[in-house]
């Protein structure tokens, strides 16, 4: 028997459909560096709207047709009819997508805005699960893989974190292959979700979602989004800097110690979220010194079987 390595921890980065040209331009850049790195897939967020729904599928398309990454499409119901997500499965089908993360989605700023047929992200992976068994021979040479959020400090609309984790043990009944937690700024809280988690149930993989943060401004917005407070010392660290590369760096050291914490505690893999920049997701990544990736794997047998 040959000697086949082990499957390394999983890598992956998020970015997000750029608004202009300009971030367009820059994000071609930034693939190109992520790809250098040999990730297992590129995730791309979702907004429901019209407008961000187009440029979500266009960068899903560009990822499909000019880069070797491999796209993992989220996708959102709320305020979504049963109808459209039907299509818009179907449609990430055809194009040749094999992963989809699935997600409720933020609540519309207007309390009285639509909210869809579907109030919680079980009913998006069950649907996902449906158009997935009717298009079985077009997914013969891979099924479709749903990722699913998980919250290691407690949802900003649920009662208690144990309720999150009761929601996590639903989405996993419903189909759900794996989870990517949401921000987090303390080890222990990545280790207590995933104990609290298997405890419950929850065999599926929980892979931490990391931010390499380089700016004050980003970290307040996120945790204004997320519902999550922002580090105190990182906040300081960062509003103290004077540099760009000062700044990254520091981002850089705080992600790496808590991915370093999550990987010793048994974590699957790290997702990481660039917000389209690609420094400070590389140098956590070289810095994590993650074994070996597949890609490089295919590319030496390829010289063996060429020599
Ligand atoms: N990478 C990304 O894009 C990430 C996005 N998110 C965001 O997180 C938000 C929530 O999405 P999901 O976690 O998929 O939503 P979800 O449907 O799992 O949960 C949403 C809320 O509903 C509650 N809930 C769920 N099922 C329930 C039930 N049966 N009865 C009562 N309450 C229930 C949950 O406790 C939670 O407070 C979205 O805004 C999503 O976009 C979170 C993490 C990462
Ligand atoms: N509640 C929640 N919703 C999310 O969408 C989400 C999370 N949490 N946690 C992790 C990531 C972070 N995500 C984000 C966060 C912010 C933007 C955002 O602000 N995008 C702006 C441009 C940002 C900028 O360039 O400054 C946009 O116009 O899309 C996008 C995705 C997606 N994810």
């Amino acid at each position: 028997m040959p000697h086949y390595p082990a499957t390394p921890p999983s890598l992956s980065y998020e970015v997000y459909p750029p608004a202009t040209p300009r971030a367009r331009e820059a994000l071609n850049t930034t693939l190109d560096a992520l790809a250098a790195t040999h990730p297992d897939f590129v995730s791309v967020t979702y907004s429901g709207t019209p407008e961000r729904r187009r440029t979500t599928l266009e960068l899903i398309h560009q990822i499909l047709d000019h880069t070797r990454l491999r796209p993992l499409a989220h996708l959102t119901c709320v305020g979504e009819s049963a109808d459209t997500l039907t299509d818009l499965v179907r449609h990430f089908i055809s194009l040749g997508v094999r992963g989809v993360l699935a997600m409720r989605g933020d609540l519309p700023a207007d309390p009285n805005g639509e909210r869809g047929e579907y109030p919680f992200a079980r009913y998006l992976i069950e649907l996902i699960r449906r158009v997935e068994a009717q298009n079985a021979v077009a997914l013969g040479a891979g099924r479709l893989s749903i990722g699913v959020a998980a919250y290691p400090v407690r949802h900003p609309e649920s009662p208690s974190f144990q309720h999150d984790i009761e929601v996590l043990l639903g989405k996993q009944r419903s189909g759900a292959d794996y989870a990517i937690t949401q921000v987090y700024f303390r080890p222990e809280e990545y280790t207590g979700l995933v104990a609290a988690a298997r405890t419950a149930g929850v065999s599926i993989p929980i892979v931490p979602g990391l931010l390499p943060v380089d700016d004050v401004r980003r970290l307040e917005r996120l945790s204004a989004m997320t519902g999550v407070a922002p580090d105190p010392l990182l906040a300081a660290a960062l509003e103290a800097a004077r540099t760009e590369s000062e700044r990254t760096r520091i981002g850089v050291d705080f992600a790496a110690s808590l991915a370093r914490r999550a990987l010793e505690d048994g974590a699957p893999g790290v997702h990481v979220y660039t917000f389209n920049k690609h420094r400070g997701a590389t140098e956590l990544v070289e810095r994590l010194e993650l074994p070996r990736r597949r890609a490089d794997a295919r590319l030496d047998s390829a010289a063996r079987v060429g020599a």
